[in-house]
């Protein structure tokens, strides 16, 4: 039924009058939903019908305006500050640039406004009967991309040259017609683009991938790993109801590795497999909103400076987290703590940093070892596990804390719905299922961090959730408020036996700390997966 039309189907154009009714808030609320758009134009019309006033359905047609105009809007803000500041513009060609550099804030506000109200309007143009149909067939994006993938297409032939199907069939191994439909497939997603019959060349998008080696790894990662564990997971979760164990997931299920093997085993005995993992795992942190500075900056490391205080950084890997800290509070005492494995392959630290970082073998299932520092903290740690493990993990910290020692994690923290932006909110839910369907992990809502914390001890107090403006991560912290611990070993004495342990460890050690490049990250994923397979054959 029309707008214009009665309950009986006649005509009532005579009766229809605007009413006012704007909401005269023209701009798009960037971290919310369309839903929650409530604007008008004015228009919105009112049947009178035996003295009855009915709301009619409200036109569209406003919202769709405001959407282009927030559009419009934005978009010159963004373009002006390119053009200020002789940035190349973004491009589908291939000498366009492959990422965006950092913004200014106000830049990037107006960056995912676009972002949002494109998306929106292009969801209401599409309509929901249509959006959610080739919604369905989301899944052959990651077959076109696996096949460009897996065949190396992108390295196939140089930017700025071209190639014929003929010729790429022959690098796929693959028959030329299929080679084809995989192609102008992919191609609809803006990799590649054929130029005349039958001849392909580069866009911005095909030499992002053939000049970005993390990028194809994480491409090969996520579809020819995830994806298939993302089909096991429904199998797994019906299979095994509430299971927190990360040998029951879709990955198993995917891979036949039912209660054999978790992900991180598989992975770490498989060279080429476990490579690729790593690479993609390092290409993931060294992403926008994941620099390392948002946890240096915007935590109050500067009063345990203060006190020249002591540190622990639980499952820290090669240090660079503890690094990056030392690097900017020069007072603060650093124990990292790993797997044998990670720490066999640490870096020998000189000067300042020696004297105040050392490395001490641990794992974070069993007794924490240094007593009385001031902060412990996770990050990238909590979210690898199931609640079990992770209260575990907080359990594991108890017998060893003084009164007001911080509990300090660095992990995403889940949003309430609808109050993120909507590309953040899609890629952080992503994740927590890719958590899922991996090792039956989770990422966490601010509720579900205090559970963990009440359900390990009555005696933390959770102080709550910060995000820094533009960090994906989030900064999650609780205090001790039980008794002091025993007293039978101090901070500074477990450092000092750290050090002569590490020391020992670290013989072969040959990296340099740095603050978190890629190499370093790279790096650190490698330890972790290796020690992943060694924390599972030990438990
Ligand atoms: C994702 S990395 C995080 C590293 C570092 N915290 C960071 O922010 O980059 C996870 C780390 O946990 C370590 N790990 C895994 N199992 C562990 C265990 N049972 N005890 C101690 N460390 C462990 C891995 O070796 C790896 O270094």
């Amino acid at each position: 039924m029309g707008a214009t039309e009665n309950i009986t189907g006649s005509p009532v154009d005579d009766v229809i009058r605007p009413i006012d009714t704007v909401v005269t808030d023209d701009n798009v609320n960037v971290n919310s939903h369309v839903d929650s758009h409530e604007g008008t134009n004015g228009n919105v019309k009112v049947n009178i019908t035996n003295g009855h006033v009915e709301d009619l359905p409200v036109d569209n047609t406003s919202l769709l305006v405001k959407l282009s105009q927030t559009i419009a809007r934005e978009t010159e803000k963004v373009d002006a500050y390119f053009r200020e500041n002789s940035i190349p513009a973004p491009s589908f060609e291939a000498d366009g640039p492959s990422d965006y550099p950092a913004l200014p804030d106000e830049i990037q506000k107006a960056r995912m406004a676009v972002i949002k109200a494109a998306a929106d309007l292009k969801d209401l143009m599409v309509g929901p009967k249509e959006s959610v149909r080739w919604m369905a067939w989301d899944h052959n994006n990651s077959l076109s991309l696996r096949a460009v993938s897996q065949f190396k297409l992108a390295n196939a032939f140089p930017v700025g040259s071209t190639a014929t199907f003929a010729e790429l069939a022959k690098v796929a191994n693959v028959d030329e017609m299929n080679t084809r439909r995989l192609l102008r497939h992919a191609m609809t997603n803006r990799i590649f683009k054929e130029v005349s019959p039958g001849v392909v060349a580069h866009t911005a998008a095909s030499k992002t991938l053939a000049q970005d080696d993390l990028l194809q790894d994480w491409v090969g990662y996520c579809v020819q790993d995830l994806w298939p564990s993302a089909v096991g997971t429904l199998e797994a979760l019906t299979r095994f109801p509430g299971s927190q164990e990360d040998t029951q997931t879709g990955f198993q299920v995917a891979f036949d590795l039912v209660d054999k093997e978790s992900m991180f085993t598989a992975l770490g005995k498989d060279p080429a497999r476990g490579r690729q993992f790593h690479r993609a795992m390092g290409s993931l942190a060294n992403g926008a909103g994941y620099e390392v500075e948002y946890f240096v900056d915007n935590y109050d490391w500067k009063s345990i400076n203060e006190n020249a205080g002591t540190v622990v950084d639980v499952g820290g890997s090669h240090g660079f987290v503890s690094v990056a800290i030392a690097k900017k509070f020069d007072k603060i005492k650093f124990i990292v703590e790993d797997l044998p494995k990670a720490l066999a392959t640490a870096p020998k630290f000189e000067g300042d940093l020696a004297e105040r970082i050392t490395f001490k073998d641990y794992d974070y299932f069993t007794p924490q070892p240094v007593k009385g520092a001031d902060v412990y903290f996770y990050r990238w740690i909590i979210h690898n596990t199931s609640d079990k493990y992770a209260i575990k993990i907080l359990q594991s910290l108890v017998h060893g804390l003084k009164k007001g020692a911080r509990i300090v994690i660095n992990d995403h923290c889940l949003p309430e719905p609808n109050t993120e932006n909507p590309w953040d909110e899609k890629i952080i839910r992503t994740m927590d299922l890719v958590m899922l369907t991996l090792i039956n992990a989770q990422e966490r809502s601010k509720e579900e961090f205090e559970t963990l914390f009440r359900t390990a001890n009555p005696n933390y107090r959770f102080l709550g959730v910060t995000r820094p403006a533009g960090c994906r991560m989030s900064i999650v912290e609780a205090v001790w408020e039980g008794e002091d611990y025993d007293g039978a070993v101090d901070a500074e004495t477990v450092a000092v036996e750290a050090e002569s342990e590490a020391a020992r460890s670290a013989e072969k050690a040959e990296t340099e700390a740095s603050s978190g490049n890629v190499e370093n990250t790279i790096e650190i994923v490698d330890a972790q997966v290796a020690n992943n397979v060694e924390a599972v054959a030990a438990n």
